[in-house]
């Protein structure tokens, strides 16, 4: 079966430049007819020199010059309209692709390598963009000489047109298979180039632990192995690429004799005079140039055929699972919170939640414990429509959350996280990130709440202190309390902690503390409990084990049960315990 090349798919790109293209096929047009005049003004110049009528010559120079002018405004013409169509292009693919991905569920991202998507976006689109600009440009001139120039030399001779096209097939096919293989090449080599970028984004986002494992010897031998298989991968690319020159310059060689074997043999026939073979012969010269050009093109095609097989890839990536058509806006909630008999896998046969049941009052807190692995954050990633469970069912305020919109689901629900991300830009954008248009007395609010004003109006930019690289540096508290602050920006009636393993110096800790006890009045919470205090104010205690509930209560209530969660305590919470007690 024939497959189709992926360069179909940009079609729907490039339609709406329509018109863009159309100026720019005109301005081609124009530029090949006055080039086409150009032999023929320098005939008659030839001519009147020969007779030393300066009046004639001035007359035919002025008419050169009108046309030199005029080829190079077409010239001009022709790469502006082209540019404009082709970044215009590239300009719309790159959002649709980005918007796309965005559509994608998490675990496509936890599956997929940051810097592979990266260079997709950025390097890989490029690619289309220069090739598109460079075949619109160079494409259509290169064909009218290919159709023009043979015409004539029947013209001229159709016996020794023949001769000269009879490797031709040959050729064509040659170049084919040329094209095939560097595809595959080409492939590799880009392939190689997205490993090298996932890698350093990798090691540089990660560069805390790299320096604190004194493993930058390690990664170093790491970046010099991929650097090195790229450039094997480019060097096979880039070394058929210089055999194909010669063979394809051999056979246009071989061509080139049969002529002149032809030709010499009609000469002495009487068939031929010298002056019509020289004729010929230089029309078979001119054709040579958009012949190597075409070739080159090709060449390019192909290479960037794979770069267009690479963005069509992530185009065809499928969401795991999608809103209903029917979805709804999920109205203002109470926070009213149930699951029922829920089940969920991450892998088939590798049960995660195990028929899992739970009832949160609005206002309740819910505390999460149980050993790592045993299904605290996963229990959370339902809630916030992450995964779809296999089976059962999550209500918020009795409506099952399948029946709404994501983002009218999520942006009921605020969270922080473990691991904090702070983006590039202001504090006020950090807080009130999502928002379109920042609403600066509430984002002032939250950070009073979250116990964060007073800090961030020590900065003298204030709310507008750049956060980030090259920006301020915040402590670990100070970032917890901004990532609290932007938790409840929005007043989500569910806020979920996630709380940090990491100790705070007490003085933070207090401020972090007192922010959290704030920002749960009148909230339904749920908490990956690592601290004790979270514990013994939540109204109901999960205790989690190989994706069950196995034990529900109070603190006191669980303790004088002496099961699981008194033993768990008193592993986990034990020493916090004394030391808190001490303190
Ligand atoms: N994206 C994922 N793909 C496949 N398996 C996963 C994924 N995330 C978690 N798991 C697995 O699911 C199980 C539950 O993980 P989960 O993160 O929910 O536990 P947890 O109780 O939150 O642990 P911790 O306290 O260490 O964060 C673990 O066995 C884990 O390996």
């Amino acid at each position: 079966m024939k497959v189709r090349s992926s360069y179909w798919h940009l079609l729907p790109y490039l339609w709406p430049q329509w018109l863009l293209l159309v100026r720019g096929f005109a301005c081609i047009l124009g530029f090949v007819l006055l080039t086409l005049a150009l032999p023929y003004l320098a005939g008659q110049v030839a001519f009147f020199v020969g007779q030393g009528n300066v009046n004639q010559i001035a007359y035919w120079l002025g008419l050169a010059t009108l046309v030199f002018l005029l080829r190079g405004l077409c010239q001009y013409g022709q790469n502006v309209f082209m540019i404009a169509a082709a970044l215009n292009m590239v300009l719309n693919l790159r959002k649709q692709v980005y918007a796309h991905l965005h559509k994608l569920g998490l675990d496509y991202f936890e599956t997929t390598q940051t810097g592979d998507l990266t260079y997709r976006l950025t390097e890989d689109i490029d690619r289309v963009g220069e090739i598109v600009d460079k075949l619109s440009h160079q494409f259509l001139s290169n064909l009218l000489q290919l159709i023009v120039i043979p015409i004539y030399m029947i013209y001229l001779n159709w016996q020794l047109t023949l001769a000269g096209l009879i490797l031709a097939p040959l050729m064509a096919w040659l170049i084919g298979a040329f094209g095939q293989r560097l595809l595959v090449l080409s492939r590799q080599s880009q392939n190689q180039v997205s490993n090298l970028s996932a890698l350093l984004t990798e090691v540089f986002s990660g560069i805390r632990v790299v320096q604190a494992f004194a493993a930058q010897g390690y990664e170093v031998k790491r970046f010099n192995q991929e650097a090195e298989q790229h450039r094997q991968a480019k060097y096979r690319a880039l070394q058929l690429k210089s055999l194909q020159f010669p063979v394809v310059g051999f056979l246009e060689a071989v061509s080139i004799m049969l002529l002149f074997l032809l030709g010499g043999w009609q000469i002495s026939q009487n068939q031929l005079t010298p002056q019509g073979f020289i004729s010929f012969l230089a029309a078979v010269a001119i054709l040579i140039q958009p012949i190597d050009l075409l070739i080159s093109n090709y060449n390019e095609y192909k290479q960037t055929e794979a770069s267009v097989e690479r963005i069509f890839e992530l185009m065809a990536q499928q969401p795991s699972f999608s809103e209903k058509p029917n979805a709804k806006e999920l109205p203002r909630i109470a926070g009213k919170i149930e699951y029922r008999h829920v089940n969920f896998a991450y892998n088939p046969g590798q049960p995660v939640l195990k028929d899992l049941n739970l009832h949160a009052a609005p206002g309740n807190v819910i505390a999460l414990v149980g050993a790592s692995g045993a299904g605290k954050s996963t229990l959370i990633n339902l809630l916030l429509r992450f995964y779809d469970p296999q089976a059962g069912e999550i209500l918020i305020d009795d409506i099952d959350i399948r029946d709404v919109t994501l983002t009218s689901l999520r942006r009921q629900i605020g969270i922080v996280p473990q691991d904090i991300t702070l983006f590039s830009g202001t504090i006020a954008e950090n807080i009130g990130y999502g928002q379109e248009e920042l609403d600066l007395s509430a984002i002032e609010a939250a950070a009073k709440i979250a116990n964060a004003h007073s800090f961030i109006s020590q900065f003298s930019q204030g709310y507008h202190s750049w956060v980030g690289e090259r920006g301020v540096n915040l402590s670990g508290g100070q970032r917890q309390r901004l990532a609290i602050a932007r938790a409840i920006v929005n007043d989500p009636r569910i806020l979920i902690l996630d709380e940090a393993t990491s100790a705070l110096d007490s003085e933070s800790e207090a401020l972090v503390q007192e922010a959290l006890e704030r920002v749960m009045q009148n909230r339904t919470v749920f908490i990956i409990a690592h601290r004790l205090s979270s514990v013994r104010r939540a109204d109901c205690i999960l205790v989690l084990e190989q994706g069950q509930v196995v034990e529900a209560g109070t603190h006191t209530f669980l303790l004088s049960q002496e099961g699981r969660y008194a033993r768990f305590y008193a592993q986990q919470f034990y020493s916090t315990d004394e030391a808190e007690s001490r303190e």
